[in-house]
């Protein structure tokens, strides 16, 4: 990979800013937005001045896929000490995401491969529209996977579906993504984007301590052995509560001055 001191080029996101959400577009469609060293140093580049007045991101795909994966033209000359480098760049550009200040959330349409895959799982929102495919060739690239995704998918979708997308590299539907835990929301057609800024629209208005508890603490916690993850559970409760805001929006119930629990 380039240098990480280089910067990422800039032109191959396409960023743009709706209220409180930031949207970031993958923006190579004509080569499918494959992911080379340009647009990983881009996306290190945003996830690490996410502005003070943004309250959640979306990450899509211009174009119709989302992304294609690494761009296997960069690959061919990779000697195994660059690719070392090269894979732990990607999995510090993806923590970066993961563990934004703000909900990440991705609208999936189209191809969802390999390292657009494990791009995908560094959110912490996928809606996938019909279109959606998920397909983790490397198996048949004579590669395994550098960008967490053997960290981050087994614990969505478990260790045998895993092992089958990597062993058949068989392509499953946005129907099975969401059936196995990996999208959290399937749309009608055309409807991933949409959703997504709904979904961002809502997070963002959050109290930013509870969105920090649920992007930070909660993946610790559930990870954590009972006892030390109730102790952890107590604590972020108590700090929650005892925030301005809380009071605030418990007051506004109250006094009838905000909306009820509806279904939606
Ligand atoms: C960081 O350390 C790592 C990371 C990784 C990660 C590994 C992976 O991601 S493996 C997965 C690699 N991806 C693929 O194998 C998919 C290849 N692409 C396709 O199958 C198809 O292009 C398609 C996505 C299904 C779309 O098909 P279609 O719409 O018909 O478009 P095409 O005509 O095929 O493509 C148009 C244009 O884009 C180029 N392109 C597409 N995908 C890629 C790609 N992944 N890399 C490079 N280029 C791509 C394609 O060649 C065409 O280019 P033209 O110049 O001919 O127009 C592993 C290990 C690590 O350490």
């Amino acid at each position: 990979m380039g240098n990480a001191a280089d910067a990422g080029d800039a032109a191959l996101l396409k960023i743009e800013t709706r209220g409180a959400v930031l949207t970031v577009g993958l923006n190579r469609p004509a080569k499918r937005n494959a992911l080379n060293d340009g647009i990983i140093l881009a996306l290190r580049d945003c996830f690490s001045a996410i502005p003070d007045d943004i309250g959640a991101v979306v990450i899509h795909g211009v174009g119709d896929h989302f992304s294609s994966g690494l761009d296997l033209s960069e690959l061919t000359e990779r000697d195994a000490t660059e690719g070392l480098v090269h894979s732990q760049m990607w999995h510090r550009v993806f923590d970066r995401i993961q563990y934004c200040r703000v909900p990440v959330i991705a609208a999936l349409k189209g191809a969802v491969i390999g390292g657009g895959l494990e791009l995908a799982c560094a959110a912490h929102i996928r809606v996938a529209e019909p279109s959606a495919y998920f397909a983790l060739p490397e198996g048949q690239r004579g590669i395994f996977v550098g960008g967490g995704g053997s960290v981050r998918l087994p614990r969505l979708i478990g260790v045998p579906r895993m092992a089958d997308m990597m062993l058949t590299g068989r392509v499953y539907s946005a129907t099975e993504g969401a059936a196995y835990g990996f999208s959290q929301y399937l749309t009608e057609a055309d409807g991933a984007l949409p959703k997504a800024l709904e979904l961002a629209e809502r997070v963002a208005a959050n109290a930013p301590l509870t969105n920090f508890a649920v992007l930070q603490a909660l993946p610790m916690i559930a990870e954590a052995n009972p006892q030390t993850g109730l102790l952890m559970e107590s604590l972020m409760a108590t700090v929650a509560q005892s925030d301005k805001e809380a009071k605030k929006r418990i007051r506004a119930f109250l006094d009838r001055k905000t909306a009820k629990v509806k279904p939606t």
